[in-house]
């Protein structure tokens, strides 16, 4: 087994540099906003407490953005009479390589969100710890505040009832970790009439199917995004794992990870073979790329 060196550098928690001018290397989601607008939610960091993950307590407030109206939950009092209006929900899912740009694209999406006047909530998986849990962050160090649960499921509880009744838009980054995605997905936009807007792998390292790519069915849109392949600059569809490391969850990012298109793909997996086979034999430390 070889080890894995860990990440050097954390990314600062605030924000380090303005937007990143539209992804220029992504088939870009991109909803045009101006920089001062995106700041202007972050106050609301320091109303919330700093981890609601450490604190999940029933009916505590969250980082959730400030709006008073339920414009969307509808009881389900009269489900099976023809004539009920269903609230309208929608559900859509941005999915991509690592380093494409899906956590800009959701973070875009959820100040658009915001700025419309929308109840706005995120979450995120747990298990990515790189930045603190607290806030998503982007591999450009943009961020916003976010809960950090094991489950979606817990998700309503955590926020509390009436927070979540009152919620227009919830954002969901590294969706591809969240086993109870799809559940999740059709009740809050079937039943509670929730925007959802999910942002996640669409393939691990070996590109298999990721619970992201469950929802499709379930989903208004579906927006893959592209990388720019690190070895020569195409673009890249794909996320190398550079590592001999054979674990589908591997946290980690550019030390571990790069984005490639299918030719570096295909020849960088055959050299992470062969040097695993080779280094089986003869175990040392061994990091490509
Ligand atoms: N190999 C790389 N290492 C670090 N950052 C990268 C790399 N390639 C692209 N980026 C930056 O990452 C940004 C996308 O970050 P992010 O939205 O967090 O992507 P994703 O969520 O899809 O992984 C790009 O706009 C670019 O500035
Ligand atoms: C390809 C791949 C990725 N992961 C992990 C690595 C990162 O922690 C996240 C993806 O983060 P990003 O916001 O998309 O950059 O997923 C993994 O566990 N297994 C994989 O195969
Ligand atoms: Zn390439």
């Amino acid at each position: 087994m070889f080890a894995v060196s860990r990440i050097k550098a954390l990314l600062p928690l605030q924000i380090s540099h303005p937007i990143a001018p539209a992804l220029p290397h992504a088939a870009a989601f991109f909803f045009a906003a101006p920089k001062s607008a995106l700041f202007s939610i972050y106050p609301a960091v320091n109303q919330f407490p700093a981890s609601p993950s450490r604190t999940p307590i029933m009916g505590s407030s969250g980082p959730m953005f400030s709006r008073v109206q339920n414009r969307n939950f509808r009881p389900a009092e009269a489900a099976g009479d023809l004539t009920t209006s269903y609230p309208s929900g929608e559900i859509h899912d941005i999915v991509d390589p690592m380093f494409a740009g899906k956590t800009t694209s959701l973070l875009r999406r959820i100040q658009s969100e915001s700025e419309n006047g929308r109840s706005v909530a995120v979450v995120k998986s747990d298990k990515d710890t790189r930045y603190g849990l607290d806030s998503i962050v982007t591999h450009d160090s943009l961020k916003l505040p976010c809960w950090s649960l094991p489950k979606l499921s817990m998700f309503r509880q955590s926020l509390g009832v009436d927070a979540y009744n009152q919620l227009d838009v919830i954002g969901i980054d590294e969706a591809q970790f969240f086993g109870d995605l799809y559940d999740f997905c059709r009740e809050a936009a079937d039943q509670d009439g929730k925007t959802v807007i999910v942002a996640g792998l669409d393939g691990d390292y070996m590109r298999s199917f990721s619970a992201v790519l469950d929802i499709i069915p379930l989903a208004d849109s579906v927006t893959k995004l592209t990388a720019r392949c690190e070895l020569c600059g195409k673009r890249a569809f794909f996320t190398l794992r550079k590592t001999d490391e054979t674990k589908v969850e591997l946290i980690a990012g550019a030390d571990v990870y790069m984005p490639v298109c299918r030719q570096h793909y295909v020849s960088g997996q055959a050299v992470v073979e062969a040097t695993r086979a080779v280094v089986e034999e003869s175990p040392q430390k061994v990091q490509i790329g």
